[in-house]
């Protein structure tokens, strides 16, 4: 009799967002096994013994292992949410740097990768860093993608459905581009139940503008309030694992390379088994291409610069 293969994922950092993403996994039952990797051990056992119990106490099949960066790198996914505190006097430059060196010694301490694995970047900068994961792994360009604009995304249209008091499932409306200030909302090609969302909704239900300023502004503000912002991302990551470990195709925004630029920013995608199966076009208007050629050419030209790579 055939055995069944075991599914794996590995989270690399499990401090607030990668253990939000394993009990968002858990409560899912989306693999096997779930492999933590930290630097630090004493956190890496306390996670790895707490959402253990989730697992127990949920009924999920998934069970939960503290493995070095080596056991890691053979799973079916591979999540990076590793980063430096950001520590007083910092500038976002050097933060920027640190979480650079942070990603290269990951990846030199996991490679060689498992040739077909899906690397999912999620630290931030998150489309600079997504970037640079795919230069360091060498693995093929549709294998790594980075969370890029999904939350954001998933934000507006929930946003957007509680003023049009709809559910936001009928609501197809997304954030593309650069993750951070220069990423575009997509109001052009926003539909309510498949009809444009200027003929769907009543003139007035929403303030786009307004809209759109307090979704972008929300990040700074969770973080001010309580310095991470752990679950947010953690059930968006857990529905693009579960779409790559299903073969799903689910159609998501999500970062991934675009070759005319060089580099890694968010557009539509269906993501299956592996990685990136189809990228999907979005119609956006002329301003909303020029911001996103404009964001894209911007992150092209800071990675041209950061030249030990
Ligand atoms: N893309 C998004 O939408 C999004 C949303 C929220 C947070 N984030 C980002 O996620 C990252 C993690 O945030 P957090 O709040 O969990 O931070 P955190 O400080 O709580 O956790 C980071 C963890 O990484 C570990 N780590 C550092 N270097 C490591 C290495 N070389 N190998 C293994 N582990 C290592 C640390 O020990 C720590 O446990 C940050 O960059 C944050 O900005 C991204």
């Amino acid at each position: 009799m055939a055995t069944k293969k075991v599914s794996s994922i590995t989270i690399v950092g499990v401090g607030q967002v990668g253990g939000a993403v394993a009990y968002a996994l858990i409560l899912r039952s989306a693999c096997d096994e779930l492999l933590l990797v930290d630097n630090d051990v004493e956190q890496g056992y306390g996670q790895a013994r707490d959402l253990s119990d989730a697992a127990y106490s949920s009924g999920s099949k998934t069970r939960v292992r503290l493995v070095s960066h080596r056991e890691g790198s053979q799973s079916d996914i591979i999540v990076i949410a590793a980063a430096s505190k950001h520590p007083m006097g910092e500038t976002r430059l050097e933060h920027t740097h640190h979480n650079i060196s942070i990603m290269r010694s990951i990846i030199d301490e996991m490679s060689p990768l498992r040739p077909d694995t899906v690397l999912l970047v999620i630290s931030q900068p998150v489309d600079l860093l997504t970037s640079v994961a795919l230069k360091l792994s060498k693995l093929p360009h549709n294998q790594v993608l980075g969370a890029g604009t999904y939350l954001e995304s998933a934000r507006l249209r929930g946003m957007v459905a509680d003023k049009a008091h709809v559910s936001a499932n009928s609501i197809d409306m997304y954030v593309l581009g650069v993750q951070g200030p220069q990423q575009v909302t997509a109001w052009s090609s926003a539909t309510v139940g498949g009809v444009p969302l200027d003929k769907a909704l009543p003139a007035g239900t929403i303030d786009k503008d307004k809209i759109a300023t307090e979704s972008a502004e929300r990040s700074h503000k969770i973080l001010l309030a309580k310095g991470s912002m752990p679950f947010g991302v953690g059930s968006v990551i857990a529905s693009v694992c579960t779409s790559v470990l299903n073969d799903e195709r689910k159609v998501r925004p999500i970062s991934y390379y675009e070759a005319d630029f060089g580099c890694c920013f968010s557009r539509l995608a269906a993501i299956g088994r592996q990685g990136v199966a189809a990228s999907l076009p979005t119609a956006l208007s002329e301003s909303e291409m020029g911001q996103m050629v404009e964001s894209a050419e911007g992150l092209a030209d800071t990675l041209s610069r950061i030249n030990d790579l």
